[in-house]
């Protein structure tokens, strides 16, 4: 199907908002009053502008207060709307967004609602004008999808139709039930379908509108499940996206058309519009690969964590660090990139890198030129929002690249140490990508997102979101930080997943590792909370370790002193337990503040 995007969601100038949504594919805008008005483009030159950039105007909005109002307020409203259509003329828009009235002097009387819209949509037939009419949340008398439609079929005019907001519609809806008889309206009738999500929050529906929607699959809505019914009308108009978004008002346009276009690509494949390549779910962490300008401390650390470098790149400056199942690379190059330790890139075990590949392209992620000479395996890679990269490496058995025969052995082989494994790795996000980064990982990938979480920092607030496979063998978390500046606690970090944290802990620490200390006090807590055997709390309390437990199991970490932006956690992971120690992280981002 055609899409859409209203100005209003993305930054910038109208010239930069038209440009971001032509380069990320949109087929029109929906262009809003106040960017028309701070234009300093004439309208002619908008439309011509449009026309440029392949863009259509399907909408021009919105029009408000029109309806359902004392005989002089109604006049005013005419005049205004005399003036807007002469307007559309020259854009060449002829469909006008109205919403439902929300002054005070609105009445409630349906039958008067009618008659003026019709006498509306008379004036606006005579322009070649169509009224698409949506019930606000917060209209003042009419604020749902059905009273809405019930005035337009009232009305009975050829020039008014309605137009369905996901946001309006579930905001106030409790269930699939309240959405089920949209199914029923008659396509023709639906002028305009505006798609926004937003996440759960208990507050004002206008403040909640108006500063957190998001794209179809970044919040908590079932927007495909509204499409369905939709599309059951025989809607042929666009899947329009309306976001108010106090972020993505900040963030660089190109990267929000591009995320926002995701989100329609997705949706598309949800209510079975498009077929694009499958997701190929990956099946582990085959490496973490750190970027470094000095090897010697983050050797010292994974030798310390028990770790052996059994292998060196053929041509590359990369040493190949193993325990167990857990694979790091250490890459002292190229030194233009040297700006610190990092997370850069992650190896993902694919059970097909070529149809992972041709799904990352189909959902717009950025395919990384190949840096590899011609005898190194052609693994290919995409970059995530926040520049990791990620590369599609065969899963074992799969086919594809042999990523390990760039590498030759260099060192003794590990000794059959004690279980090791990338339990899940923490990405730190820019504080605008964050929304983008989850779809991301889910539309790209096929992770699934888990519940936001909100934890106090010191000098902040951090949230943070997992995105995992299913039987959790990729663990991603995403987080965005206060105090950004802050690098050695906004860093990024690996976790290493043992079946002995304790052992782990102790070992390391012998090795001449450094623990983060946690306070007496946290422990005082974690006796009145739970019950230990003889001596546990003293060994955490001795270590740092810090204990968590949930429905399905336990959860016992510790956390290294942070080298260059990454640290690492060591954790044991219990029963199947699902978490990641998040009543544990305030106490943690202190102690690293510390
Ligand atoms: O918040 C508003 O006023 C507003 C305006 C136009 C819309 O289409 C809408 O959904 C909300
Ligand atoms: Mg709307």
């Amino acid at each position: 199907m055609r899409t859409s995007i209203a100005t209003v969601s993305l930054s910038g100038s109208l010239t930069e908002k038209l440009t971001a949504a032509s380069r990320a594919g949109f087929d029109g805008v929906e262009i809003f009053e106040n960017d028309l008005l701070a234009s300093p483009l004439t309208p002619e030159e908008i439309r011509s502008r449009c026309a440029d950039l392949g863009l259509t105007i399907d909408l021009y909005q919105p029009m408000r207060d029109t309806e359902a109002l004392p005989e002089e307020d109604f006049a005013r409203a005419l005049r205004r709307a005399r003036h807007k259509f002469e307007l559309m003329r020259r854009l060449g828009a002829d469909t006008v967004l109205v919403c439902s009235s929300v002054a005070p002097q609105a009445v409630d009387d349906d039958d008067l609602a009618a008659a003026q819209l019709s006498r509306l949509a008379d004036l606006a037939a005579g322009s070649g004008v169509r009224i698409a009419y949506e019930a606000l949340a917060w209209g003042r008398h009419i604020s749902t999808w059905d009273h809405a439609w019930r005035v337009v079929r009232a009305a009975g005019h050829p020039a008014l139709g309605t137009c369905l907001d996901s946001f309006h519609i579930l905001s106030r809806s409790a269930g699939p039930e309240d959405v089920e008889g949209i199914a029923r309206i008659p396509g023709e009738k639906i002028f305009f379908l505006q798609l926004a999500d937003a996440p759960r929050l208990a507050m004002d529906v206008l403040q909640w509108s108006r500063h957190y929607r998001c794209f179809p699959g970044q919040g908590g809505f079932d927007v495909a499940g509204l499409v369905r019914q939709v599309l059951r009308t025989g809607y042929d108009g666009p899947l329009s996206l309306e976001v108010f978004n106090d972020v993505f008002r900040q963030a660089e346009a190109g990267p929000t058309a591009r995320d926002a276009q995701r989100s329609l690509l997705l949706l598309q494949e949800e209510v079975a519009l498009a077929a694009p390549p499958a997701p190929v779910v990956p099946t582990g962490v085959a490496f973490a690969e750190l970027l470094t300008p000095d090897a010697q401390p983050v050797a010292a650390l994974l030798g310390a964590l028990g770790f052996t470098r059994t292998a060196r790149h053929r041509g590359k400056p990369v040493d190949l660090f193993q325990r167990d199942q857990a694979t790091v690379l250490v890459n002292t190059g190229p030194a233009e990139r040297r700006d610190g330790t990092r997370l850069a890139a992650v190896g993902l075990a694919s059970p097909d890198p070529a149809g992972a590949v041709r799904r990352a392209e189909a959902l717009l992620a950025p395919v990384l030129p190949r840096r590899r000479a011609a005898e190194d395996a052609a693994l290919e890679a995409v970059a995530a929002p926040d520049g990791t990269e990620l590369f599609f490496c065969a899963a074992p058995g799969a086919d594809g690249p042999d990523w390990r025969a760039d590498f030759e052995a260099a060192g003794p082989a590990p000794e059959a140490g004690a279980v090791c494994r990338i339990d899940h790795l923490a990405l730190t996000q820019h504080w605008h990508h964050f929304d983008e980064a989850a779809l991301f990982h889910r539309s790209v990938l096929g992770l699934r997102p888990q519940e936001s979480v909100d934890v106090a920092d010191p000098y902040g607030l951090q949230r943070s979101r997992a995105v995992t496979s299913d039987d959790g063998g990729v663990r991603i978390v995403l987080s965005v930080g206060a105090a950004p500046s802050d690098d050695t606690v906004h860093a990024q970090h690996l976790a290493f997943g043992t079946d002995d944290v304790v052992a782990a802990a102790r070992r390391f620490r012998a090795a001449g590792g450094h623990l983060l200390p946690i306070p007496a006090n946290y422990y005082d807590d974690l006796a009145a909370r739970f019950e230990f055997a003889d001596g546990e709390l003293e060994t955490y309390r001795e270590l740092g370790i810090l204990y968590d437990r949930d429905a399905y199991g336990e959860f016992r970490h510790c956390y290294t002193r942070t080298v260059g932006h990454v640290f690492v956690e060591l954790l044991q992971r219990d029963g199947g337990y699902r978490g990641y120690g998040a009543p544990n992280a305030a106490v943690r981002l202190a102690a690293q503040h510390a």
